[in-house]
């Protein structure tokens, strides 16, 4: 089923409900539609991009009380006046400063990690409470009140069934905008935040920036939501912008499922029914008055976690039949299309890849001692040795994953050393890596896409437009066409997490030819390989080669590297102890003592 199809459907009910509904239940549905568009933002930055936020509350009072100033203050300054009173042009200010206040906040804020960043969001989120009941001509505690209706096509929106369908009609549209985003370039970089983000950075992607845009986004939604409460209550205080309205925002994206944009709409929906039903339900039975509801919530809320951890929006979903399940727009290019542009790769034989005289310490253990080595074009490289060796060390010194001690490395004559996985990345060098990293939740044709991140240019005002949409058909078609080269191609749409471990890895590898490198560096490719997937990567690591592709890879199976490699380097106690054809190092004294101790090398070492 096409993914706008609930839309419409949400969209005739919608239409219907103020003209049918009691004005009680049409004022429900408004806050549950203003509470929706806070938890959407939730969804982005919490839910896909793993940045768990307590101050949403604050970006709510922020639009709330830009608007309640700029719409009841007589003598506004001189640079405000222009704004004359108007929701609309307050509206606009109101975005501007939760921009402004958004970047200054995430520039603060989203480096840190583990629990310091929720606690970064705490502390600003009851900073800016206060601030609400301090600042002069705010009206205090007792907040500001006579706030003017909004006006529409010159119907001023006054009741509660008239702007009903302005808090839907945005909020539809800050829906139909977040699908959007997600499904694009930019909206796979934002959901590699979480969990992807080393990947994602050796794949190009700029992960603060990524996390900057959630944080932007979800703050923006959180202000033009209070810009709807506050005109919607004609009033405002600063009581329902605080620590404990950020908690039950998050309250509300946990119930419905943190991870899914319509989960926010169930979450808000439930908890605020709930909470109405319990308000009245709870005095009655227990014959007394008293916040009993937030009692029966916390415990509603433990459960929940306990039982549906992912919130009640994916419990919903198992139940939908498979042919009825809202299916991701994914466009793929046809054959005739132009297709993304190419690398011209060096000329066979050129050297891409240098060590030289790397050393590696970490205290007084030599991991990598004066190791010298060169990657040609056209060329495939293994690097071996025994457990403990020194190659996971010379590997990330290689990629740029880490710097050297003493020595350098030169990709394409620049040095490596002291650049980002980024840069390397723009660079021409694609890797794999030793422990699998993908996103096991996307599917295979998207992780394989985030391959080519820098194969587009498209942002997130393009994406979240749907303007993006000749570019996002090329990207999928570029990852098609690699799964199809390294025989995935029946795998498109299921979830990676859902492929063997073999698969997985060779999913890496089509990942890596998505981004169009002159060098692949491989960790370990064939591990969990069974015998003919093997024999597959074989045929394909020959078949890049012939095109000119220089290849370096660590591996363990020797019986995969000696029927493969161009040239071999060994590597023993950090050093190189032997380099040279297959043929040369299988009958190599110095490589037979430190592998097996003097036997043939013809078995997994
Ligand atoms: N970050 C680190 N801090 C301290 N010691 C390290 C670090 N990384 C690696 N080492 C040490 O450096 C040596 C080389 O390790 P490395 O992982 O590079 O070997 P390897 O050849 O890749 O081994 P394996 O084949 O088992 O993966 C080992 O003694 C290891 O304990």
């Amino acid at each position: 089923m096409k993914l706008h199809l609930p839309l419409i459907a949400l969209v005739v009910l919608l239409g219907f409900a103020p003209l049918v509904l009691p004005t009680f239940q049409v004022t429900l549905l408004n806050y549950i539609g203003l509470y929706t568009l806070v938890v959407l933002g939730l969804v982005l930055l919490t839910g896909v991009g793993g940045m768990t936020s307590f101050g949403q509350a604050a970006f709510v009072g922020l639009g709330a009380y830009t608007s309640a100033y700029l719409t009841t203050t007589e003598q506004l300054p001189a640079w405000l006046a222009w704004t004359g009173g108007s929701p609309w042009l307050a509206l606009l200010i109101g975005i501007l400063l939760t921009a402004s206040l958004a970047l200054l906040l995430g520039a603060l804020t989203l480096k840190l990690s583990g629990h310091y960043l929720p606690l970064g969001t705490i502390a600003w989120g009851i900073s800016l409470y206060y601030l609400f009941s301090t600042l002069d001509g705010l009206g205090g505690h007792s907040g500001v009140s006579d706030l003017p209706p909004i006006s529409l096509f010159g119907m001023a929106l006054d009741r509660g069934n008239k702007i009903f369908y302005l808090i839907w009609a945005i909020l539809l549209l800050a829906i139909l905008i977040t699908q959007n985003l997600l499904n694009s370039r930019e909206g796979r970089a934002i959901r590699a935040l979480k969990g992807g983000q080393v990947m994602a950075e050796s794949m190009g992607v700029n992960t603060f920036r990524s996390k900057m845009v959630v944080f932007l986004i979800a703050a923006l939604f959180a202000s033009v939501s209070g810009w709807l409460y506050a005109h919607n209550q004609r009033f405002v205080s600063p009581t329902p912008f605080g620590l404990h309205m950020g908690i039950e925002y998050l309250f509300m994206a946990l119930i419905g499922g943190v991870g899914s944009v319509w989960g926010a709409l169930l979450g808000s929906g439930i908890l605020t029914m709930l909470k109405q039903w319990l308000e009245n339900l709870l005095p009655q039975l227990l014959g007394s008055g008293g916040n009993y509801e937030t009692i029966v919530f916390g415990l509603l809320i433990v459960l929940l976690m306990q039982r549906a951890p992912g919130g009640l929006w994916p419990l919903l979903m198992r139940l939908v039949p498979a042919r009825l399940k809202p299916r991701p727009d994914l466009p793929i290019a046809g054959d005739d299309a132009p297709g993304l542009s190419r690398r011209t790769l060096p000329a066979a034989g050129q050297v891409i890849l240098e060590a030289r005289e790397v050393t590696k310490r970490f205290g007084g253990l030599v991991a990598n001692d004066k190791m010298n080595l060169s990657v040609h074009a056209g060329e495939i490289l293994a690097l071996i040795g025994p457990n403990g060796a020194g190659k996971s060390t010379m590997f990330n010194q290689l990629s740029g994953v880490d710097v050297p001690s003493e020595g350098e490395v030169l990709f394409m004559d620049e040095r490596v050393g002291g650049k980002t996985s980024r840069q390397i990345a723009r660079m021409g060098m694609s890797r794999t890596f030793q422990h699998v990293k993908l996103l096991p939740g996307m599917s295979v044709l998207e992780n394989v896409a985030i391959g080519a991140h820098l194969r587009g240019d498209k942002g997130v005002l393009a994406a979240a437009l749907h303007l993006d949409r000749t570019e996002e058909a090329e990207l999928l078609r570029e990852a098609r066409r690699q799964l199809e080269r390294v025989g995935l191609g029946d795998y498109l749409y299921e979830e990676a997490g859902s492929l063997a471990l073999g698969q997985q890895r060779i999913l890496e590898i089509a990942r890596a030819l998505c981004a169009d490198p002159c060098l692949l560096l491989l960790d370990e490719p064939a591990a969990g390989l069974r015998h003919k997937e093997k024999q597959a990567l074989g045929e394909l690591l020959k078949r890049l080669r012939g095109e000119g592709m220089a290849i370096l890879l660590v591996e363990h199976d020797m019986d995969f590297v000696m029927g493969l490699v161009d040239r071999i380097v060994v590597m023993e106690f950090g050093q190189k102890i032997a380099e040279g054809l297959p043929e040369e190092i299988q009958s190599n004294p110095a490589v037979l003592e430190a592998y097996l101790g003097g036997a043939e090398i013809n078995e997994h070492a």
